[in-house]
């Protein structure tokens, strides 16, 4: 499984241009495919969704083509020239539910009785329903067939005479059954006006809004009573605006947005603001609620952490925003008490169920989380657990989730392509507005001067210190005490996992005793190194280091800080000294400690610890490429700190 690891931030700042909106872009294609004349879409979204309805409508035989940044689509005038075609909709419910319904119309009227086009996409996209759009067509007339489960993609659609003046589509499914019906109205209404009615509550009214705006940018009025009933007057057609700028995707926006609200700010996203025709700009006064600073401009929005510090708990209706509504979700584990979302319930069919994914995902930080058939109560825990997070091919999962490491959490993403679906740069541009807790790694071979010099580092800079050596020497030192044999990899891994160990200050302290010098005994010293060859005792330790990244900063030392444990580290330096130097040190520190040494035992034992530690398969000691090499074979303790310390400017 891919994944990717995002450090726990200090801070989120800066600005982002947002990509260009998938509700408006996949709308808009479609609109211009249908109408008459060539227009230019520039700020076009390109993503996993946009290029679904991209291939779609070049299948259906209308001609697109890349102008610079820009793309020109040849409108057909109102028909699909080609109807016989086979489909693939990937996992995009909004093109499927605004294809169908504009096909449907197209295939009415022709003369090829052997038109047929075929519709399918992902195994989640055959979970998705589609029943109630196509009772509504079924009532104009159309023929579909289904080729699966019915009431789910894939489907078949057939030519059809379509006759009726009148059609009813339930509103509390998805308001893209709406969409869909509202897009192709036209092509039905070509003498007689077509009324649609909403069945039942019409849910995410703001993304039908879009729909009416886009339709009318496209030449084509739509009288509205309500929510509940919509005519589409006689006589109607697309006719192309001759170009159209894409607005930034305020669903988008949201993460930004969320991330200078938790992580101080401001952060601005340019491309969507005071004039969008989006309904997820709204996110930003869900933001207001819980206490953040939001700005508005005609085309941007800026947010930043209250003044106090403290963001505030909610309880928010948010079936106007169901898609931000997730990254809020979120945004609830930095609030101070439990919040509701509720009426959600929308959640449930999109790209996952979206309200068990999120349950389970922010339970996994540690969150208590109540989930109910429409509406989730999140409440924050004392201090964010690190996670890995699934996220079920849902790009909004995988994108929302990076937003907890602003609470000081190591978060892995699984799969973190699938935000390819609206946001390819997703990952970078989040890199490019936060800050990672600072990490100085020092990696070196024994008796190289690491402890020495980190702990010196350390206090310099009010940086914690971990001495990664000891976590090793405390597992030698607890096996040795119960017995366990230093090859036995499994009853070691579950020693390291529940390691009662902590550091406090100078001291090591194992299930409360001191064990500062047990572990430095030359018995542990020879077992640490042992124990560290298994790989089930190292991933036993991983998550625990990581723990130990903390603002303001930390630095690390061992054999694999650089590469293994923080490969992201900022300033990474490889400290290292001759074998007879090393020995001579380590001789030295062990008579001070009145511990018993022989000059030529170090000697051999160092460089047999040396030879394990290299040639080991997971995670050898070996200087990283993007290492600082320090030998101090012939320097002082203060020559080598102030090296160090002149790398740990770039920290700053
Ligand atoms: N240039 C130097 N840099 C760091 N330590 C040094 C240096 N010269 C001598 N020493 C001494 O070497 C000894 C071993 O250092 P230590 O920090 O325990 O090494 P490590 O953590 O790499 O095993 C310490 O007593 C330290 O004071
Ligand atoms: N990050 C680390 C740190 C230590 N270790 C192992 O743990 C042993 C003890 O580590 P240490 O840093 O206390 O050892 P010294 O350098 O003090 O001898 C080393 O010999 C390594 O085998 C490791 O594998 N990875």
């Amino acid at each position: 499984m891919e994944f990717i690891d995002l450090p726990p931030m200090l801070q989120a700042a800066g600005s982002v241009r947002l990509p260009g909106s998938k509700s408006i872009s996949n709308r808009v294609l479609l609109l211009a495919a249908l109408a008459e004349g060539d227009t230019l879409v520039e700020a076009l979204l390109d993503s996993d969704d946009t290029r679904v309805m991209r291939n779609a409508i070049v299948a259906l035989g209308v001609e697109v083509a890349e102008e610079g940044e820009a793309l020109r689509v040849s409108g057909c005038g109102g028909r699909f020239p080609k109807l016989r075609a086979d489909i693939f909709v990937g996992n995009s419910g909004l093109s499927i539910r605004t294809l169908v319904p504009a096909i449907v119309a197209c295939l009415s009227g022709g003369d090829d009785a052997a038109a047929e086009v075929r519709l399918s996409g992902v195994p989640r996209m055959h979970e998705r329903p589609i029943g109630d759009l196509v009772d509504g067509l079924k009532q104009l007339g159309a023929r579909v067939e289904w080729l699966g489960e019915p009431g789910y993609p894939p489907l078949a659609l057939k030519p059809a005479l379509l006759g009726a003046e009148r059609v009813s589509v339930r509103g509390n499914v998805s308001s893209q059954f709406l969409t869909g019906l509202l897009q192709a109205a036209p092509l039905v209404a070509r003498d007689k006006p077509l009324v649609i009615e909403v069945e039942g509550e019409l849910i995410s009214r703001p993304y039908v809004e879009i729909t009416l705006n886009l339709m009318e940018r496209f030449g084509v009025r739509v009288e509205r009573e309500g929510w509940s009933r919509f005519t589409v007057p006689a006589g109607q057609r697309y006719t192309s605006p001759g170009r159209i700028a894409v607005e930034g995707d305020a669903s988008t926006a949201s993460y930004f947005l969320a991330a200078g609200a938790l992580g101080g700010g401001p952060v601005r996203v340019v491309g969507a603001g005071r004039q969008s025709i989006q309904g997820d700009v709204k996110f930003a006064d869900a933001l207001a609620v819980m206490g953040a600073e939001i700005t508005w401009g005609d085309d941007w929005i800026e947010a930043r952490a209250p003044a106090s510090g403290k963001l505030k708990a909610f309880d928010l209706d948010l079936n106007h925003i169901p898609d931000a509504a997730m990254t809020l979700s979120v945004a609830a584990l930095f609030a101070d008490g439990p919040s509701t979302l509720r009426n959600i319930g929308s959640w449930r069919v999109k790209e996952t169920d979206r309200i068990a994914a999120m349950a389970a995902e922010l339970r996994k930080l540690g969150a208590t989380v109540d989930e109910f058939p429409e509406a989730l109560r999140v409440t924050p825990p004392a201090e964010l657990r690190p996670a890995v997070i699934d996220t079920y091919d849902d790009h909004r999962v995988a994108m929302c989730f990076s937003l907890a490491t602003l609470g000081g959490a190591y978060v892995r993403i699984n799969d973190p392509k699938c935000v390819n679906k609206t946001f390819p740069e997703y990952f970078q541009t989040f890199a490019g507005i936060t800050r990672p807790v600072p990490v100085l790694a020092i990696d070196g071979p024994s008796a190289s001067g690491k402890g020495t010099v980190a702990a010196r580092v350390a206090a310099a800079l009010g940086f914690d210190h971990l001495d990664s050596g000891a976590l090793y020497r405390i597992v030698a030192l607890a096996a040795l005490e119960k017995g366990v044999a230093l090859d036995d990899e499994a009853a070691l891994a579950g020693l390291a996992a529940a390691l009662p160990a902590r550091f406090e200050g100078d001291k090591v302290l194992l299930d409360g005793r001191d064990v500062s010098d047990a572990i430095r005994s030359e018995a542990c010293s020879v077992g640490a190194s042992r124990v560290a060859a298994l790989p089930a005792v190292r991933e036993a330790l991983f998550w625990r280091q990581r723990a130990y990244r903390r603002g303001p900063g930390l630095v690390g030392e061992g054999r694999d800080m650089g590469s293994v444990i923080f490969p992201d580290a900022q300033v990474k330096i490889f400290l290292t000294a001759s074998a007879e130097a090393r020995a001579d040190r380590r001789y030295k520190q062990l008579i001070d400690k009145g511990m018993p040494a022989n000059m030529d035992d170090l000697l051999r034992d160092l460089r047999e610890r040396d030879e394990r530690d290299s040639r080991r398969a997971v995670a050898p000691l070996r200087k990283e490429d993007d290492a600082a090499l320090l030998d101090t074979s012939d320097m002082t303790v203060g020559q080598a700190v102030d090296f160090v310390m002149a790398e740990a400017a770039a920290l700053r």
